[in-house]
């Protein structure tokens, strides 16, 4: 699953499209505009965009649906016909049967000369770009029948798309396909960034993602409020700066809990991942014959073992600020007792892979910790199917963070942060971090960073920013063959940014 990559600047918000329809009308009134010099400005941005970015592109199939997406088509239409551009035009409304805006479109285009096409019209092999108008917003119901089969036909076709608002068939809300989708080469969205086209599979179908206000934007994200933010570095408060007196103790100290037997790496990786994400201190409590491998590939960490009578152990224990508890940890009465005698500690936490499960089976509530889950661990603590998490990803990590407390980052194409209310949307990040590893560097950058910030929602935001923008400087050579520790290096450069 490809996240999404904005090409221009990073809108601060996302919304649903119910509150894009409800409230576009309104602000393009203070500025003395109507919807359908909307849709005009809609056509135009996308015409705009193509000049740019395909400028050799001479013909252009435009495929338009029933509503006010398919009246975004016939402006962009009218205006290739404009510029000389050869236009075929596949509608799937008779012309009679366009309403409002879409039919003042309609009609305009075809006054400039412009006809539509039935399919066995069109010469495909003169296509150079298809442009999908068939659904936006108005999306809502699985898509059957006539929609189903342009779209299956548009995708097969191995002609770069351009979408209109949202690739036909993904819900706007929540990235997930109704039936099928379009499989764009990019998408252009209008007046405001739809929260679904960030998350989930909806990078497969949105390609890069451009946006364009409309001329109404800046005006909308400050009237409209959202509770879905897009994470960026602008938008993240800067981390607390080491003090220059400061000693290892000051920076703080992370306690790394998991590396039952067999299991040595993981717990190693997140450690190291907090000392490369600045923590003064950190600390291992992993099974005992793991303590060896996991001090020898990295003399700067230390071990400790919980609940051990040792007074300098003890002291070692209390001293800790934030312990990470789950990478390596498995699911077996070790990992149990390391996992009752972390939850005794009541320190701040981060709470993943089998800590994640073990908390599934024994439920707990607290505000001070970060569970970072993959859908499949977030199907555990809800009780629920993988697909029931991806169904609607806003949701769930909503709904884990109202169940458990504290903060959920749900993992995955667009990683969410939500604290139970507001959602945060990371885009950083790319497909070679579906590998062994990646979720253990995180859950240990994530102890690191609540140490430099002022509350544990913002130091999971920044983590995960971090982390996914590490590895997307680290792929400069491809993504294949990306490992986790190879995030080191970029992960110490944007913590000293
Ligand atoms: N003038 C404006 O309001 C502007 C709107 N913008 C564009 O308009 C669309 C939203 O338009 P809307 O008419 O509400 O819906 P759609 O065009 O997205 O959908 C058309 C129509 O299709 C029907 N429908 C719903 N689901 C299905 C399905 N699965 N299969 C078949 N048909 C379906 C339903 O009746 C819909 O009404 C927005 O995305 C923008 O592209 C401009 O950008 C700004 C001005
Ligand atoms: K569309």
């Amino acid at each position: 699953m490809k996240p999404v990559k904005f090409l221009a600047s990073i809108p601060q918000y996302a919304y649903s499209a119910e509150a894009v329809q409800k409230n576009e009308g309104k602000i393009a009134e203070q500025a003395n505009l109507n919807l359908y010099q909307l849709m005009e400005s809609a056509g135009l941005a996308a015409f705009q965009l193509l000049q740019s970015q395909w400028p050799n592109c001479k013909t252009f199939l435009i495929v338009c649906g029933k509503g006010n997406n398919g009246g975004d088509g016939f402006v962009l239409a009218r205006l290739a016909l404009e510029n000389g551009i050869q236009v075929y035009l596949h509608s799937l409304a008779a012309v009679e049967n366009y309403q409002g805006d879409a039919k003042r479109a309609c009609e305009q285009y075809l006054k400039a000369g412009g006809c539509l096409h039935t399919i066995d019209e069109i010469d495909f092999s003169t296509v150079d770009i298809i442009v999908d108008a068939l659904l936006g917003t108005g999306l809502s119901r699985t898509v059957r029948d006539n929609y189903r089969d342009v779209i299956e036909l548009l995708n097969q076709l191995e002609k770069p798309i351009l979408s209109l608002d949202v690739p036909s068939g993904l819900n706007a809300n929540t990235g997930q396909v109704l039936g099928c989708a379009i499989n764009a080469e990019a998408t252009i969205t209008f007046v405001g960034v739809k929260k679904g086209l960030l998350t989930g599979v909806a990078g497969d179908h949105c390609g890069e993602l451009h946006f364009s206000g409309l001329g109404i934007g800046a005006a909308f994200s400050q009237q409209v409020n959202s509770t879905v933010t897009i994470n960026s570095r602008d938008s993240l408060t800067a981390l607390q700066p080491r003090r220059q007196s400061a000693h290892k103790g000051d920076s703080g100290f992370v306690l790394v809990v998991g590396g039952n037997l067999g299991m040595p790496g993981a717990v190693r990786l997140s450690a190291e991942a907090s000392l490369r994400s600045g923590a003064g201190l950190v600390a291992v409590a992993c099974h005992k014959h793991n303590q060896m491998i996991v001090t020898a590939t990295r003399p700067e960490l230390m071990l400790v073992s919980i609940g051990s009578k040792n007074i300098d152990n003890q002291h070692k224990v209390h001293k800790t600020n934030v312990v990470v508890i789950g990478p390596g940890l498995g699911t077996d009465t070790w990992a149990t007792e390391q996992f009752q005698r972390v939850l005794a500690l009541n320190k701040p936490m981060v709470v993943d892979a089998d800590g994640l499960n073990l908390l599934a089976s024994n439920p707990q509530y607290r505000k001070n910790w970060v569970l970072t889950p993959h859908p499949g661990e977030a199907a555990r603590l809800l009780h629920c199917t993988v697909a029931e998490i991806e169904q609607d990803r806003f949701e769930s990590a909503k709904a884990i963070a109202l169940k458990y407390g504290g903060v959920c980052v749900l993992k995955g194409a667009g990683t969410l942060i939500s604290d139970g209310n507001n959602v945060v949307i990371n885009i950083t990040g790319n497909s070679g971090m579906a590998v062994g590893g990646m979720g253990d560097v995180l859950s240990g950058i994530i102890g690191a960073l609540i140490l430099q910030s002022t509350n544990i929602f913002l130091a999971a935001r920044y983590a995960v920013y971090l982390h996914g923008r590490a590895a997307d400087i680290a792929i400069t050579y491809g993504q294949k063959g990306l490992l986790a520790s190879d995030l080191f290096p970029y992960i110490r450069q944007l913590v000293n940014e």
